[in-house]
């Protein structure tokens, strides 16, 4: 369990030009479909779509209800790339892995990631079914050093100690609120403080309250928030 692989550049290049060589499509958007969220996935119109398994050094799905299918196509116009099915650190995989697909996404030429997520929440202000757009993280691995930007650093994909003051863009989640509000979902939207954890129990009353504390609105595991 969790044995830490190690990848080269030439391990995540190796699997984006293989996509390269097999679509015209060229995304500059990303979609991490989390649990429950791959239908949107199906909505994409002149798709092509890859199950993980035939992706060279792609991980595969273990979880039921994650698909494990990379969807290219377009929404509303837009070219875009799906991850029908995410992996998790509580399947086994270590941080690398899970995070695996968001560094050959970049070398696809993907400039913005959206990640989706099906959370708890402990903001007792919430209602069950509510969207958080995430404004902040809290990485529990990542205070216990599992963070997947630890090991060898390749500047290629950023510097050794980013920034995470700014980790989520201000201006796409203005963009994310008004189309919320314009699309009729303004009252279901919140803007919170996401925890990350590793899983595979759900948390403990004690636990929730401790993260409540701290200033957690939901909790999940999906570092590639942090990657
Ligand atoms: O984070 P996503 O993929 O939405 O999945 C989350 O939902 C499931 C638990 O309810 C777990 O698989 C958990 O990780
Ligand atoms: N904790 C609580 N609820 C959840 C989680 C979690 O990690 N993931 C999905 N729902």
């Amino acid at each position: 369990q969790h044995n830490t692989k190690t990848y080269q550049y030439e391990d995540y290049k190796e699997t984006a030009d293989w996509i390269l060589a097999q679509t015209n499509q060229r995304p500059k958007v990303a979609i991490i479909c989390g649990s429950g969220l791959g239908g949107l996935a199906d909505l994409l119109e002149d798709k092509t779509v890859f199950p993980y398994e035939s992706i060279p050094r792609f991980p595969t799905s273990t979880v039921q209800g994650h698909a494990g299918k990379l969807v290219f196509g377009k929404l509303q116009g837009r070219e875009c790339v799906c991850m029908q099915g995410r992996f998790h650190f509580y399947e086994g995989y270590d941080m690398h892995t899970v995070t695996y697909p968001v560094r050959v996404f970049s070398l696809l030429g993907v400039e913005t990631l959206i990640v989706t997520n099906a959370a708890g929440g402990v903001n007792e202000a919430y209602s069950v079914a509510d969207i958080m757009l995430i404004k902040d993280h809290i990485n529990m691995p990542g205070f216990a050093g599992q963070n997947p930007l630890c090991g060898h650093n390749d500047e290629r994909f950023g510097v050794r100690f980013p920034c995470m003051s700014d980790a989520y863009d201000r201006r796409l989640r203005d963009l994310a609120k008004q189309t919320a509000a314009e699309q009729g979902c303004g009252s279901f939207l919140q803007e919170g403080v996401y925890c990350m954890l590793a899983g595979p129990t759900y948390e403990t009353i004690a636990e929730c309250r401790f993260l409540q504390t701290l200033g957690a609105d939901a909790l999940d595991g999906t570092p590639e928030l942090m990657s």
